[in-house]
């Protein structure tokens, strides 16, 4: 397509023309193609880019201008070969309001504040360090989801609430030492609402909550100066980190805080979810699980986070699990700051970026037998062994790629990991007589879930003097 749009008309006067790639058919007067992205847009857009743009494709979503990346070479060009022009985010009221007006990570721009930050999220808040000294945390989080599990041993219950609990109870420990039990909503719950005004509310609400913690640590760290003569010890969680770079604002602060809130509770939880989801519907494959698990951490013991490098197959099951249902389908979309030239096509700035993730996952040019759930393909030699989600194959990038991509990917792998390894070990798990079969709906949000919460029934699995002895600790 060639798109004519007057640039800098005011000053200039200048047109400006642009060479943007294919577009679907059907494109209305004001809305665009709005009309046709329906209520999951992953999957319609996957449709529409097989028919009309395999590799790239531009939409008009009202006044906005959109490309779709849905193949793993044009999220490549966006992603590596052009990050310094499509690394930035659009401003919404969502920004405004919940990025306490763009004071945080996720929403703003890449400017030099933004670049300190990525920094200091690979130098500390997600270092390797960082990220051992919160694995108490992670440890209490299992034992405390394992025994409300247990009680409800051989009787169906819904995981997510209590999956979405934990994650948010153990974010809350490593951003601000304590629990957030005070909240009564989950992030999901926040984000759904994509109405301004409660949208304000919510954010509102946060902010005051988040600036009541902040100022409780400030005084608490003024009396340890009094009491002590010197200033707090390094830092045990976030806020003491964030707190002791005298170059952040309170906004900053509250911003990287809500940001860990909102980036890691629901990804997290939702992904487990969607693995447990998987191996309920291939009981050989969750077998396979059990059997890697016995055989090296045994049935006398709960599995440890040390185990992790010795389970293969379970980062298989966590690679197939993020393949199928990456829970950002199209990533955080990302825009253009400037014009730039991808291949034959001129992009102009402000260009909103939608990589297709979930499209990519089930590309059969990509993937053998795409729909299968087979952990195997990353086991065996020659095939997809070589393959992680790390950003450097573009064929898998639950996580994205690039200047944007999730600054804490190991902390939510590890917690994937080793949230998924102790539920199957410790459980064994059925379906309801009443709902035999899982069903896959998708249902999209900022995080695409199970549309009907996954309902199971758990049994305890290992000696039972470990399961109990673990949650009763
Ligand atoms: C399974 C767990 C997780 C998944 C699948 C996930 C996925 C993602 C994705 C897809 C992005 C956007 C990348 C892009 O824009 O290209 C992202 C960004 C981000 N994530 Fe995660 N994430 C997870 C866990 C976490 C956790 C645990 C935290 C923090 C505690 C976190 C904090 C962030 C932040 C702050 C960003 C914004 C980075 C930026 O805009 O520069 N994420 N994540």
């Amino acid at each position: 397509i060639v798109w004519t749009r007057r640039r800098g008309a005011e000053s200039s006067g200048r047109q400006e023309q642009w060479q943007l790639p294919p577009a679907p058919p059907g494109r209305w007067p004001v809305i665009g193609h709005f009309h046709l992205l329906g209520p999951l847009p992953h999957q319609t857009l996957a449709e529409l880019a097989k028919r009309h743009g395999p590799n790239l494709m531009s939409l008009h979503l009202g006044s906005v201008l959109a490309i779709v990346a849905s193949t793993p070479q044009a999220a490549q060009l966006l992603l590596q070969s052009h990050d310094h022009c499509f690394a930035s985010r659009h401003r919404s009221a969502a920004t405004l309001h919940l990025g306490f007006n763009r004071s945080d990570i996720l929403t703003s721009p890449p400017s030099a504040y933004w670049r300190r930050m990525r920094q200091l999220c690979s130098s500390d808040l997600f270092s390797p360090k960082r990220i051992l000294s919160f694995q108490p945390m992670r440890a209490a989080g299992v034992r405390s989801l394992l025994s409300e599990i247990l009680a409800h041993r051989d009787s169906p219950m819904q995981l997510r609430p209590a999956l979405l609990t934990t994650m948010l109870d153990i974010i809350a420990k490593m951003a601000i030492g304590r629990s957030l039990s005070r909240v009564s909503c989950h992030a999901t719950d926040l984000m759904s609402e994509g109405y301004e005004r409660r949208l304000k509310a919510v954010a509102q609400q946060w902010g005051s909550l988040l600036q009541g913690v902040l100022d409780e640590r400030r005084w608490a760290d003024e009396g340890d100066r009094r009491h002590s003569g010197s200033s707090s010890a390094m830092g045990t969680d976030v806020l003491d980190v964030l707190l002791s770079l005298p170059e952040l604002t309170d906004d900053n602060i509250k911003g990287v805080i809500a940001n860990m809130f909102m980036g890691g509770t629901d990804t997290t939880a939702i992904t487990i979810e969607w693995a447990l989801a998987e191996l309920l519907a291939n009981p050989p494959t969750l077998k396979a699980l059990q059997n890697e698990l016995d055989m090296v951490v045994g049935t006398t013991r709960l599995v440890e986070e040390e185990d992790l490098t010795n389970l293969p197959y379970l980062q298989a099951v966590v690679k197939e699990t993020m393949r199928l249902h990456p829970v950002g389908p199209f990533l955080v979309p990302h825009q253009s700051s400037q014009a730039c030239e991808v291949g034959e096509y001129k992009i102009p700035a402000d260009t909103r970026v939608l990589v297709n993730v979930w499209a990519i996952g089930r590309d059969p040019n990509v993937w053998d037998n795409p729909s299968r759930f087979d952990p195997n393909r990353f086991m065996e030699k020659g095939s997809y062994s070589h393959v992680n989600v790390y950003g450097r194959h573009f064929e898998l990038i639950p996580f994205g790629s690039g200047k944007r991509k999730c600054p804490a990917l190991s902390l939510g792998l590890l917690s994937v990991h080793f949230f998924v390894a102790s539920l199957v070990q410790a459980f064994d798990w059925k379906l309801p007589s009443t709902s035999p079969i899982v069903d896959f709906e998708e249902k999209y949000g900022l995080a695409v879930t199970l549309a009907s919460p996954l309902c199971i029934i758990p049994s305890p699995r290992v000696d039972k003097f470990s399961v109990d002895r673990c949650c009763l600790n």
